[in-house]
């Protein structure tokens, strides 16, 4: 599978949320986008499955130009690119299974969705799913009554009862504390591993980057400014992404999965959230 980025914007009244960005992403590898707040990453990622529209340019998935799609071509599309969201985005009230199953929205009728007509099959599938993250006893509470983590991983559920191509993650560990944040991670790259799916993720910190990508791409003002190997990614590199002063320090974009890191907050204020 391959995904190609051909002078790729995206223009929000006269700025350019993302400016002229040509890429390529071949085979089910797990790419992160970096870069500090407002660099583009969440408005390049949304354009992939359509949440958001380019200005200009093209995006292709094998050869199909998936900015061309419309109607049912472009919800298969949005199916076969599911997203994951830093907020979980839940049905908080509705019990974890349901919200799994909700998955399959847009491949189902209105009416049987309307009803929660599931068929046997697609409960069993949310229910292996469940039980593969790590979540299988949690099935019949409400969502809200999860973790951070465990929600984010019923969100991973979600996604994957699409079966996609493609897993879009935008920011997934951003509200976790290090803990939760670090299951997240694994469970993002136990499913790109194991069942071969690319996944392209946004991610707040270079520790997390470093530890799980196999392709880092740096953004910086909508532009492509580094796109290399997680061990290219020095701390003088890093420092021309975030476009910090000396005052930038590589501890400070932690997240102290390890429990050794910084204040978080810092980090934060450095990167302009
Ligand atoms: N709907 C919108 N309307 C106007 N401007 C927007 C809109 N969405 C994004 N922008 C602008 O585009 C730029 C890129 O935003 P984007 O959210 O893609 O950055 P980001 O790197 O994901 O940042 P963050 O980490 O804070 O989410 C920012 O300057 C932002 O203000």
């Amino acid at each position: 599978m391959r995904l190609e980025f051909r002078q790729v914007s995206k223009v929000f009244g006269a700025k350019a949320a993302v400016d002229n960005v040509s890429l390529s992403l071949e085979g089910a590898g797990f790419t992160g986008v970096i870069g500090r707040s407002g660099a583009g990453k969440s408005t390049l990622l949304r354009m992939i499955n359509r949440l958001g529209d380019a200005s200009s340019g093209q995006i292709l998935f094998d050869e199909t130009d998936i900015l061309a799609l419309s109607g049912k071509a472009k919800r298969d599309w949005q199916a076969r690119c599911a997203m994951v969201f830093q907020q979980f985005n839940l049905v908080p009230r509705m019990d974890v299974a349901s919200n799994v199953l909700h998955g399959l929205l847009g491949r189902r009728s209105t009416l049987s969705t309307l009803f929660n007509l599931w068929t046997e099959a697609d409960i069993r599938r949310a229910l292996e799913i469940l039980d593969r993250l790590g979540i299988a006893e949690q099935a019949g509470k409400r969502a809200e009554a999860l973790s951070g983590g465990q929600q984010q991983r019923v969100a991973i559920a979600r996604a994957l009862m699409q079966d996609p191509r493609i897993i879009l993650a935008d920011e997934p560990i951003a509200s976790l504390d290090p803990m939760n944040a670090q299951v997240v991670m694994d469970t993002l790259k136990r499913i790109q591993t194991e069942d071969g799916r690319m996944v392209i993720a946004n991610l707040h910190t270079l520790d997390t980057a470093r530890r799980y990508c196999d392709r880092v791409i740096g953004m910086r003002d909508g532009r492509v400014v580094f796109d290399g190997r997680p061990e290219q990614l020095t701390t003088g590199v890093a420092r021309e992404i975030y476009g910090a002063d000396a005052s930038f320090s590589e501890s400070a974009t932690s997240t102290a999965i390890e429990g050794l890191g910084p204040d978080t907050k810092y980090a934060a204020a450095l990167m302009g959230d």
